[in-house]
């Protein structure tokens, strides 16, 4: 096993050894506190530019579930197509691995999806570190290639433009699904949905970098999902709710999708719901602001508060940004607030079907507890 070192960009450096695929990485260094969930949170497509720590010391023992692909495309075990996770970084890489479901090691998962893992980091000072200093750029450098030293840049970057789809996708609940092309017309669409199955809801899905288990739980709630690229003019088509996908990157670069959903907020009546990215970007549509967080929440356990009652919930997270509760013009509210550090986890309009969670109400991976949301957006339709 080859010797490593991350090197942060405050000059910190840790050793360790390289169980993945065998290339020198950069990229934003942030941590996940979950105890479990690594197949789902490595291809969350918003880990797209970032390195992923993981606080719990023993990872891999329960290894990887197949990559098999349901008939409407989407994966069965997995949160998109491929891993999109610039590397994984561990304390104690477990190289035993037992798990009804598993086919393979996670290390030979990261080998064939090329990328880099690497373990004996300690990811508890590690984590110490980002703490203080705040979240930071890193790199992983192979010690016999001191001179193959990469660069990244995350700031500023459009991510969501790398991760997006490029066509038009259309689930039906029953399992199937259909592609189209981004140039036709919207007449055309709209007569292919009507005569593709006229009996469902239609949502337009905004596609920032969805997780698969986002577009489940709208299937399994009887709606057809039209999934469109990030920057797709939807106003034109005719559906009956929107949803705003999570995404990766800065929400910032994505000007082109808040326009889109600032033309559909023209019918106040259309229900509209967004989870995380898709949270800041229906945020910045109502005319807030958006900072970055000092280190980002990712983890199984963030507990969240509906604004105005006592209900309390343990949510999923994995977000470096949040939206300024004190730019919400006077249309809207906070729906939920984070109980650890009082920051925004969600938003809603006064008066229209407007809503949004910071959190993720799909979990995949972690706590179900908020997936009622779902029900309350499907129910609006
Ligand atoms: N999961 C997400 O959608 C993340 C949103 C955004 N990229 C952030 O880090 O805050």
């Amino acid at each position: 096993m080859r010797n490593v070192t991350l090197i942060l960009d405050d000059g910190s450096r840790f050793s360790g050894k390289s169980f993945g695929y065998e290339k020198p990485v950069a990229g934003e260094v942030v941590f996940n506190t979950a105890m479990t969930g690594y197949p789902e949170s490595l291809t969350d497509p918003s880990y797209a530019g970032q390195l992923m720590t993981l606080t719990y010391p023993l990872v891999g023992n329960y290894g990887v579930p197949p990559f098999t692909i349901e008939p409407n495309g989407l994966a069965t075990f997995m949160e998109s197509e491929k891993i999109h996770a610039e590397a994984i970084i561990v304390s104690d890489y477990s190289y035993e691995y037992s798990h009804w479901n598993a086919v393979e090691s996670l290390g030979d998962w990261l080998k064939r999806e090329q990328i880099p893992g690497i373990t004996g980091i300690d990811t508890r000072e590690l984590t110490k570190v980002l703490r203080e200093h705040g979240v930071m750029m890193g790199k992983i450098v192979f010690d016999d290639e001191p001179d193959n030293v990469p660069e990244a840049a995350y700031a500023g970057v459009n991510y969501v433009d790398r991760v997006s789809c490029k066509e038009i996708i259309c689930y039906l609940p029953a399992g199937t699904s259909q592609t189209f092309s981004v140039n036709s017309s919207y007449a055309q669409l709209n007569s292919q949905f009507s005569t593709f199955n006229s009996q469902f809801k239609k949502v337009v899905l905004v596609d920032c970098g969805v997780k698969t288990n986002i577009i489940r739980c709208l299937l399994k709630r009887n709606v057809e999902v039209i999934r469109v690229p990030w920057d797709y003019d939807y106003n034109g088509l005719e559906f009956d709710g929107l949803f705003i996908s999570n995404g990766p990157g800065d929400p910032d670069t994505c000007d082109a999708a808040v326009q889109n959903i600032r033309k559909a907020m023209a019918n106040e009546k259309l229900p509209i719901f967004g989870i995380c990215m898709g949270n800041q970007l229906l945020s910045k549509a109502g005319g807030a602001k958006i900072y970055k967080l000092k280190y980002g929440h990712r983890s199984h356990n963030q507990p969240v508060r509906m604004v105005g009652t006592e209900r309390c919930f343990i949510t999923s997270q994995n977000h470096g940004y949040a939206v300024d509760n004190n730019t919400l013009s006077a249309d809207w509210e906070p729906l939920f607030i984070n109980m650890n550090d009082g920051s925004n986890e969600g938003i809603k309009h006064k008066k229209n079907p407007w809503f949004s969670a910071q959190f993720h109400p799909e979990a995949a991976s972690g706590p179900t507890d908020t997936e009622f949301l779902f029900d309350e957006f499907v129910k609006l339709l």
